[in-house]
């Protein structure tokens, strides 16, 4: 491929060579034939300066027209000059030697055949143009005799066929070596160039038109003005040219700022769209952070459920549906799983988890679309059943639960049991505030666990009113605390064998201002749900502590009585409670051999890494233990040697049901022994019977209370009891004698 290029190229060469070498024939002999007929008569001094004119121009001068690629070249105003002046063969032989300069000007390989074509070229078209102007105007140096116009056109005559004739020529070579048609050759390189030959023209014609009148000489001192011009036309295209270059500079410069402005605004719109992908970026992150905290906001993160906010909204947008259309029923399910507790104790709150999971999803089959199941926390679930017809679809409902969690769980491998108790809220109840609907099912909720668990209650009036009783008993609670509401009865402790007074238990009554004593079975429990029963508690030993330490100063004989309290468990986790004890003690004055505090055995089992502790220290402090109500937990037997237990009371159940079987007694009979093998003392509580008395001497029962021996008394009764026991008055197995009637009541100062 590139060798063929190459021939090409060489062929094309060859061609335009043979082509020059033609020209330059032709020229030749043209210019031999002018010099044979050179005119020789008119050869003179004027034809020698034109000569050296077109040499020394040809040589060496030549206009360049600005914004056109070409030049005025003086000479060939000369040229025309001669050819108006001397005619033809001076017109051929000087433009040959015109041609022969300005080639060895231009040419840049200063190639021979370069240079003699553009010479004989100049030649022929000379030539040509000689014989067209004669043919067309007659003799040339007519010239000023002429009229303007006639001359006018036979300058523009002579230069169009010179125009023509020269460029025509060359336009040949070039289409030849460059392969082109000879008129884009031509149009390309040469048709700007025809202004020369026309300026060339009329500066000719009016040299000669001006020679005829001021002569050769006149002509030669106009030289320096034509210098002068041609000077200042130079400087002028210096100017126009340094102008230009400086024009181009400043082209340049703003074209280099602009790039520079360009790459900047590219690299603006590139780091604009780095920064609006980064804020895109970021504002998706907060949109899924909004999302995410959003829906964090609104469900539990253990279950996925609606939490109690979304569960209220769901139950107020029902409300206000209900308030619309009176027709419309709906009902709000509350759950609390039934000792969950001892699950997470015994199997690890990682399992309650799981089984908390598995219990939402097992509600959630028991469900419709429409309805809402949500966990409130811990184990305390609820449901809004939404446009139910009655209560009856609600305990379906509830009823269809119960039985899908009555299957068993198979967790990590174990398997576990649940039940619920629910408490059911109908809508029809009229309610203005969702936590009001909420309430009432949770009140219902308490209702069934009441109950005995794994069941349902639907809420009713009479809940609500306990429940606003309870309310009102809390408030009370309070403000008894603050008001020293309470104060204490005691109840005897005797021994059995001989019927002597060991000691007392002693157990709270709240004086109520308008109810009158509040029974212990009542307010305790609320107090220990609400808390309230720590700072009760502690009102209480120490008011114990106080009286019967007056008691024991009282007489010698009083010295050995002991007092028994009721500690509650939310009492002795407290982890200041020995030392709240002790101080106690301390400030009362009271031994601490004579105090046993009376624990529940279900609460202590509850606690027990905490029992082991907190008991261990109170032996430590000389205080005495007893477990109380023994029997009634579900575990009694095999927790008992695991805890420093001094006493143990037998629940008054078994002792009232003694005499109903002997299987009673046999129970009796089997803690009595397991608890005097374990080295505590025993004794029996609700003795109401000089029978019972009996059957537990019988059973080597040490010790006993029960209204067969006296109620609880207010202090100042206990303390009649006290002296009239000492004085021998009292006897408690002389079946007549006249007990103290607990009914004076003692207020404490507390
Ligand atoms: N039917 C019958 N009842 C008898 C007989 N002998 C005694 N009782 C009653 O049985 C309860 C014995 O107290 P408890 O088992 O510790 O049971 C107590 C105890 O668990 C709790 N409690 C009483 N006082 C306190 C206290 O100060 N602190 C704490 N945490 N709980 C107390 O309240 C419960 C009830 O106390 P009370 O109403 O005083 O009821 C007392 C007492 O009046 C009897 O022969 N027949």
């Amino acid at each position: 491929m590139g060798e063929e290029v190459a021939k090409t190229t060489i062929d094309k060469q060859r061609f335009t060579d043979y082509y020059r070498w033609l020209i330059v024939a032709i020229g030749l002999l043209i210019a031999l034939r002018s010099i044979r007929s050179l005119p020789v008569e008119r050869l003179d001094l004027s034809l020698l300066f034109l000569t050296a004119m077109i040499v020394i121009t040809s040589l060496r001068f030549a206009i360049p027209i600005p914004r056109f690629d070409t030049n005025i070249t003086i000479s060939d105003a000369f040229i025309f000059l001669a050819l108006l002046l001397y005619g033809r063969e001076v017109a051929v032989l000087l433009a040959a030697a015109e041609g022969f300069c300005s080639g060895l000007r231009i040419s840049k390989s200063r190639r021979p055949l370069t240079i003699l074509f553009n010479s004989a070229a100049m030649a022929c078209s000379t030539f040509a143009t000689a014989i067209a102007v004669r043919s067309a105007f007659g003799d040339t140096s007519l010239l000023p005799d002429r009229n303007l116009p006639v001359t006018i056109t036979m300058l523009c005559a002579m230069a169009l066929v010179q125009f023509i004739g020269n460029t025509g020529l060359v336009a040949i070579g070039l289409a030849l070596k460059n392969d082109l048609s000879i008129l884009e050759a031509w149009y390309r390189n040469y048709l700007c160039s025809s202004l020369t030959y026309f300026i060339g023209a009329a500066i000719a014609g009016l040299i000669a038109y001006l020679g005829h009148y001021v002569g050769f000489y006149g002509l030669l001192i106009s030289s320096p003005v034509v210098l002068i011009l041609y000077l200042t036309y130079s400087k002028y295209l210096d100017d126009i040219r340094t102008a230009a270059a400086q024009a181009e500079l400043a082209e340049r410069q703003r074209a280099e700022f602009e790039r520079q402005r360009a790459e900047q605004a590219e690299r603006h719109v590139r780091e604009l769209n780095r920064y609006i992908a980064q804020l895109e970026q970021t504002s998706r992150a907060l949109k899924e952070s909004r999302e995410h905290f959003r829906y964090a906001a609104f469900h539990d993160a253990l279950t996925g459920l609606p939490n109690r906010a979304l569960f209220t909204d769901h139950v107020r947008l029902a409300i206000e549906r209900a308030k619309r259309r009176p027709e419309y029923i709906f009902s709000v399910l509350f759950l609390d799983l039934d000792r969950f507790k001892h699950i997470n104790d015994s199997l690890g709150y990682s399992f309650g988890d799981k089984l908390l999971v598995a219990t939402a999803r097992r509600l959630e089959s028991c469900l419709r679309q429409a309805d809402t199941v949500a966990r409130f926390g811990g184990d305390e679930f609820a449901v809004l059943l939404d446009g139910i017809r009655d209560s009856s679809d609600a305990v379906r409902v509830a009823e269809k639960i119960q039985e899908a969690l009555s299957a068993p769980f198979t967790i990590e491998r174990s398997e576990a049991f649940i039940t619920a108790s629910i408490g059911i809220a109908l809508s029809i109840s009229g309610y203005d505030h969702p936590d009001e609907i909420i309430r009432d099912a949770d009140i219902a909720m308490y209702r069934a666990k009441e109950g005995g668990k794994a069941r349902y209650e639907l809420f009713d009036k009479e809940m609500h009113s306990r429940a606003v009783a309870r309310l009102k008993m809390e408030n009370d609670l309070r403000r008894a605390i603050e008001r020293a509401e309470f104060c204490l009865h005691y109840q005897p402790i005797v021994e059995l064998e001989t019927g002597k007074l060991v000691g007392f238990e002693a157990l709270a009554r709240w004086h109520h201002p308008e109810r009158g004593l509040v029974s212990p079975a009542e307010f305790i429990p609320i107090a220990e749900e609400t808390g309230m029963i720590v700072p009760i508690g502690m009102l209480i030993l120490e008011e114990a502590c106080r009286q019967m330490s007056v008691w024991q100063q009282q007489s010698p004989a009083n010295k050995q009585l002991a007092i028994s309290v009721n500690i509650s468990s939310k009492n002795w986790i407290q982890s200041d409670f020995v030392a709240r004890v002790e101080s106690i003690l301390a400030r009362t004055g009271f031994p601490p051999h004579c105090l046993k505090l009376e624990v529940t055995e279900s609460l202590v089992l509850e606690n027990a890494d905490a029992a082991t502790t907190v008991f261990e220290q109170l032996r430590a402090l000389g205080v005495c233990l007893s477990i109380d109500d023994f029997g009634t937990g579900y575990s009694s037997l095999s927790y008992l040697h695991r805890f420093p237990f001094d006493a143990l009371k037998i629940d008054r159940s078994f002792i009232s049901n003694m005499g109903c079987s002997d299987e009673n007694i046999e129970i009796v009979r089997t803690i009595t022994r397991l608890a005097q093998n374990l080295g505590m003392e025993v004794i029996a509580e609700g003795i109401e019977t000089m029978e019972q008395v009996k059957i537990l001497r019988a059973l080597s029962c040490h010790y006993g209370q029960g209204y067969f021996f006296s109620k609880p008394l207010a202090a100042c009764a206990a303390e009649e009891l006290i002296r009239a026991v000492n004085s021998g008055e009292r006897d408690f197995f002389a079946l007549n004698s006249p007990p103290p009637i607990g009914s004076i009541e003692n207020k404490l100062i507390m």
